[in-house]
């Protein structure tokens, strides 16, 4: 990295995971610049949760490093767990508390300062209002996906790692919140890793694609030049050509 590029919002060296034999992931070396949306592309069991999942904390690598904002994450975590924070299906939040109530566990975990201005700032963004002192439990799938969203944007995060967020949303919902989470990029200067299978999406959303095949990197490039590597008209058709194997030209 040369002088004046900023400090990476996430790298990660060597990162792997292995379960019993077998290799699932890595070795993996990337790094993401602060403000920029990454898609972590790649077809079922290519790796996508394991690696969010190492990030997030939640599987320990089996080697390898993680750094956000410079710190060590597996050693220094306490240091940097402020700034970033996660969405994930895999992830439920208690359902016997209400959403407002889960939200403030979340915001006192976080130590934001004006939890109520934030969740009222939140509820309005991604209209919770109808449903927000209702048990977390008993709301539909995209419901609580908009709640987990909400969860991940109470801290005002810099690194946020988003693992399918719209899967569950039906079209206009997952507009706006795509909408919602430019927003949060552009005013936070955020660093965005996103996993999904919603090729609009990362056209949509992503400076930078991640092709993942069998756990490491098949492909790395923006939209517009994996499309013209490729000679392809979208992301959808150079996903088939990763994952069937016809290599992009000049790679
Ligand atoms: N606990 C585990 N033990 C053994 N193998 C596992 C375990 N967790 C995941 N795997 C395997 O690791 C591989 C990667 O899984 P992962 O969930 O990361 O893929 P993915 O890219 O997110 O897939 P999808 O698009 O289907 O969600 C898969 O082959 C999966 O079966």
């Amino acid at each position: 990295m040369s002088p004046s590029s900023p400090e990476p919002a996430l790298s990660v060296h060597g990162l792997s995971k292995t379960y019993g034999e077998r290799s699932v992931v890595g070795p993996l070396d990337f790094a993401l610049a602060p403000g920029t949306v990454t898609g972590l592309l790649g077809g079922n069991g290519a790796g996508k949760t394991t690696t969010i999942g190492m990030v997030m904390g939640l599987i320990e690598p089996t080697e390898g490093s993680i750094r956000v904002f410079g710190r060590d994450l597996l050693r220094d975590r306490y240091a940097v767990l402020h700034r970033m924070n996660f969405e994930s299906p895999y992830v439920d939040l208690p359902h016997r508390l209400t959403v407002r109530q889960n939200l403030r566990v979340f915001g006192m975990l976080y130590d934001v300062s004006d939890i109520d201005a934030k969740i009222e700032e939140l509820s309005q963004s991604l209209a919770l209002g109808e449903f927000i002192d209702r048990q977390t439990g008993r709301l539909s799938a995209g419901q609580k996906t908009r709640v987990a969203i909400a969860k991940a944007l109470i801290n005002d995060p810099q690194l946020l790692l988003l693992d399918e967020p719209t899967a569950s949303l039906d079209p206009d919902t997952a507009d706006w919140v795509r909408a919602r989470l430019e927003a949060h990029r552009a005013t936070h200067n955020c660093a965005i890793l996103l996993a999904s299978h919603n090729m609009g999406e990362v056209e949509r959303l992503c400076d930078r694609v991640l092709m993942l095949k069998e756990g490491v990197v098949a492909d790395d490039d923006s939209p517009a030049d994996l499309l013209a590597r490729y000679g392809r008209a979208n992301l959808e058709e150079v996903f088939l050509d990763v994952a069937r194997g016809r290599a992009g030209a000049a790679s």
